[in-house]
């Protein structure tokens, strides 16, 4: 099966993290953290700034590897590399997303993750 090598950002913020709903495509309406799939002849701290720029307009830190989540899809395997985040500079602009949230421990259950993700929502929990 194809493998796809994706990152994404915990944003972190105290005591809360910013959550994302897809806005199209195949997982349209799940919700996520923003990321995507590294590019050729990029590491995976520049991607994961790449994209949270061109997804956000936003310019944040990589503070720390958290977690690789290994799923397989139907027709892919993902493969996405997690690293909490903080915000340098912007506004967390929504260019691709419909809808965003910041949630605590408390209400990290309350939206649809898509469901590669739920393994790492179990682990977010003791951290946050
Ligand atoms: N960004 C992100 N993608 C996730 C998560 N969980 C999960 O299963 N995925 C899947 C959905 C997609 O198949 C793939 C990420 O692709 P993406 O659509 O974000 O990639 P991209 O930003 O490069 O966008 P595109 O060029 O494909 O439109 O990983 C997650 O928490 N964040
Ligand atoms: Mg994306």
């Amino acid at each position: 099966m194809k493998t796809i090598h994706v990152v994404a950002a915990i944003i972190k913020d105290e005591n809360k993290i910013f959550a994302t709903q897809r806005g199209y495509g195949e997982f349209k309406d799940g919700w996520e953290f923003p990321g995507g799939k590294v590019e050729p002849n990029e590491t995976s701290k520049q991607a994961i700034v790449r994209e949270i720029k061109e997804e956000l307009d936003t310019t944040i830190q990589v503070e720390e590897y958290f977690d690789t989540v290994e799923y397989d899809y139907p027709t892919f395997h993902l493969s996405m590399e997690c690293f909490i985040c903080t915000i340098l500079e912007g506004n967390l602009t929504l260019l691709e997303h419909e809808s965003a949230k910041w949630l605590t421990k408390d209400t990290l259950d309350s939206v649809d993750w898509l469901p590669a993700d739920l393994g790492l929502i179990a682990k977010l929990k003791e951290i946050l």
